[in-house]
Formats: C-alpha cells, structure tokens, sequence
C-alpha cells in the first residue's frame, strides 16, 4: 500500500512527504516539476509527469497499489490568478477531474486535497469557521472552491471520500532536512522579506496601508508547513478509518499578523533593518483571514507544534540563509 503525493516537488508537498515517511508510510510523488524541484524530492519513487497523463497516472496508481492520494498539484498565486484565471480552472479544476477519473478507474477511493482560506472570500466573522460562506474574491480561490464542491458529488457518485484541508498561510522550513521554501518567482511575503535581509533586494513592497485593519495593512494567520504535513497524515488515517466522507478543515493558529507586523518579526530575527516601501493594493487580496481550527484538533487530533511566528520566520531564515539560491538541481525554474 503507498501513499500517493501529487506536488511532493512542491513546498508543501515535500514537506508531506518527509513527514509520511518519518511514520513508515510508503510514498510515491507525481510532480511537472512546473513550480517544483527535483532536489525537494529526497529518496523516494518520482515520477515527473503531468496530473493531466491519465494513462500514465492510472499506471502508476496501480503499479504502487496506491490506496490514498494527498493532491497538492496546482497553481495557487492569488496576484496571478485575477491577471490568467484561465491557466487555474485549466490546471487546477480540469487537471483534479481528470486526476478523479484516473482514481476512479484504478479504484482508489481517498484523497486529500489542498484548499485554502481563499475559498472564504471577505470574512464576516473572525477566526473564520468551515461553515461560514464562501465568496472567493479571486479566481484561484474560485478553482479550489469548485474542486471541494466536484468531490462532494464524487463522493455521492462514486463513494471517493475526501477530507479538505483549508490552509492558511504557510511559512517556515524543515527542522532537519534540507527542504524548504523556493517558489520562482517569489511572491509570498515571508521570503521576500528573507531575501531583503540576504541583500538580494533592496526593500519588501507592502502591498496597500489603507485595509481596514488596525495598522491597514493585511492580515493573514501563519501556519508552519511541518505543522500542515502533520494534519495530512491525520487526514489519511482519518480516510482510511471508516470515519468522514467528504469533510473540510481549516488549518491556522487563529492569530493575525498584519504585513507590517510580519516585516517587523523578520527584522529582529535577522537582525536586518528590512526597508519596506509602501506601494497599491494588489488586486484579489482579502484585508484579513484568521482561523479557527478547532474541528481539526477536534476531528483530526491535529497540534500544531511551531505556532510561534517568530519561530517559522527563524526556521525560514535558517533554510534561507543555508539556501540563499534555493535549490540548485538543474531541472528548477529560473530563479528571478
Ligand atoms: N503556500 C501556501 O501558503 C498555501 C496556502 C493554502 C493552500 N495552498 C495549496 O497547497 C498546495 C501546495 O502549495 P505550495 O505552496 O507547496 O505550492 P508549490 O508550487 O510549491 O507546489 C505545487 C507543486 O505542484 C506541481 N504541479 C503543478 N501543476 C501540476 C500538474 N498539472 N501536474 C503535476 N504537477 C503539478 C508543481 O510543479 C509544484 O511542485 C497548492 O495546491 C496550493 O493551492 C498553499
Ligand atoms: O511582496 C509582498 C507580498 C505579499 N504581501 C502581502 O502579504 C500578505 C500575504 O501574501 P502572500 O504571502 O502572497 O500569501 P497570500 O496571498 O495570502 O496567499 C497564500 O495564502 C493563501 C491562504 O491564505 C493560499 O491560498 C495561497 O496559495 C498562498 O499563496 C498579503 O496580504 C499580501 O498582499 C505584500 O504586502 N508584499
């Protein structure tokens, strides 16, 4: 029996994978290596092929006796999402309905799936519930959205159970193993900011100060990706327990931290003075999500272990300051 990772080359994903095996899991990673690296892939069967190659994937789902399936494959940049919303319902919705069909026809009936807080929109309450309403204000938030609604109906249709998991923002590294953030090019905020204190950049751009929050600048809950790997686990016991059916979780530490208040973080961590320079608003951007995780703790046993932010901007900084090109294989994007 394996565990199949679709974006395992990712950040998420590899860290996922690290975790599965730590806990004697057999794994197996299906990447494009679009976004990810051959390098974040450490011993483990890779197979670098595209959600899309239906054939190719029940082969391989089938070949490894593959019994659960924890999908991170995707596009997930909100900024680029409102300028290309077709590159996301072509490589987010229709690539996970072929993935389905593919599942489907090779008779595995469990998956995990990467959603996230953007399927919320502007919240009405704060920490944000799984049952409050979803009105994504941007279309990567739409894809993954539609995704979650495709698996309720093929878990009526075909009996896939699926447990979603609504992250919010995830930062932070590997404690040991040389895995760690490196998206090309860079837009989230936490290794931008890194990468001022490197003197890679000259300054971090704060994307709008007129949000209606307490400094107006936007605020996001910080999640540590080994904290995630961990709740992925969860969810594949869960999955394989005769528990759930189609659920959703969201996972978070149910504190804010506005960007100004995460630029400031990083400059005591790195000791860097951190130039910021205020610029537009960026379109598709909430002004705050904050969540409750309560019903993963609760459902999925989930404690979170690294829920100090100034820890996962240590942790980031460490893997930054070893990694300051990221990785270096020769199959990576272009770094920019
Ligand atoms: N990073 C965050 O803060 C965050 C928050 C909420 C949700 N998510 C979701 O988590 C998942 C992982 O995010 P990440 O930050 O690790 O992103 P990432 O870009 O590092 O990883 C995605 C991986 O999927 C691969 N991939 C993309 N399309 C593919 C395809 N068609 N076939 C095969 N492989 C493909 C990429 O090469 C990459 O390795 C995404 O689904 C994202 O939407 C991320
Ligand atoms: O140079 C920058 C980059 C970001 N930000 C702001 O910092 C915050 C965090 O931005 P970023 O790190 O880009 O993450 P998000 O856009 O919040 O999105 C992340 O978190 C979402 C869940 O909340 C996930 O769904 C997405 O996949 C993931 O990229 C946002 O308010 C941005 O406007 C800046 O001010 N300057």
């Amino acid at each position: 029996m394996a565990i199949l990772v679709t974006g395992g080359a990712g950040y998420i994903g590899s860290h996922t994978v690290a975790e599965l095996k730590e806990h004697g899991e057999e794994v197996v990673v299906v990447d494009n290596l679009t976004t990810g690296h051959r390098g974040a892939v450490l011993d483990t069967p890779f197979y670098a092929m595209d959600l899309r190659d239906s054939e190719q994937m029940i082969a391989v789902l089938k070949k490894h006796n593959v019994d659960a399936v924890v999908h991170f494959a995707a596009y997930s940049l909100v900024g680029e999402s409102v300028k290309s919303p077709l590159k996301y319902y072509e490589n987010n919705v229709a690539a996970t309905a072929k993935l389905l069909s593919a599942m489907v026809e090779a008779g595995v009936s469990r998956i995990v799936f990467s959603s996230t807080a953007a399927v919320y929109g502007e919240p009405e309450r704060m920490p944000i519930e799984e049952s409050a309403k979803k009105e994504p204000t941007n279309p990567y938030g739409e894809t993954k959205l539609a995704i979650e609604k495709m698996l309720d109906w093929c878990y009526q249709a075909y009996g896939l159970k699926s447990i979603r998991l609504r992250y919010f923002n995830a930062a932070g590294a590997h404690a040991t193993l040389p895995i760690g953030e490196d998206h090309r090019p860079e837009s989230h905020l936490i290794p931008l900011v890194l990468q001022v204190a490197l003197g890679q950049r000259e300054a971090v751009s704060v994307f709008g100060d007129d949000y209606p929050t307490p400094d107006g600048t936007c605020i996001r809950d910080y999640v540590h990706v080994s904290d995630l790997a961990s709740a992925h686990r969860l969810a594949v016991l869960r999955l394989r327990s005769r528990e759930g059916g189609a659920e959703s979780f969201n996972l978070g530490n149910a504190q804010g931290f506005s960007v100004n208040e995460v630029i400031e973080v990083a400059r005591k961590v790195t000791g860097h003075p951190i130039p910021a320079v205020k610029v537009a608003r960026r379109a598709g951007d909430p002004a705050a999500l904050v969540a409750s995780s309560q019903q993963a703790r609760e459902m999925l046993g989930w404690q979170p272990k690294y829920t100090d932010l100034s820890s996962m901007v240590a942790s980031a900084w460490t893997w930054h300051q070893a990694h300051p090109n990221g990785y270096e294989d020769v199959d990576s994007p272009v770094r920019s």
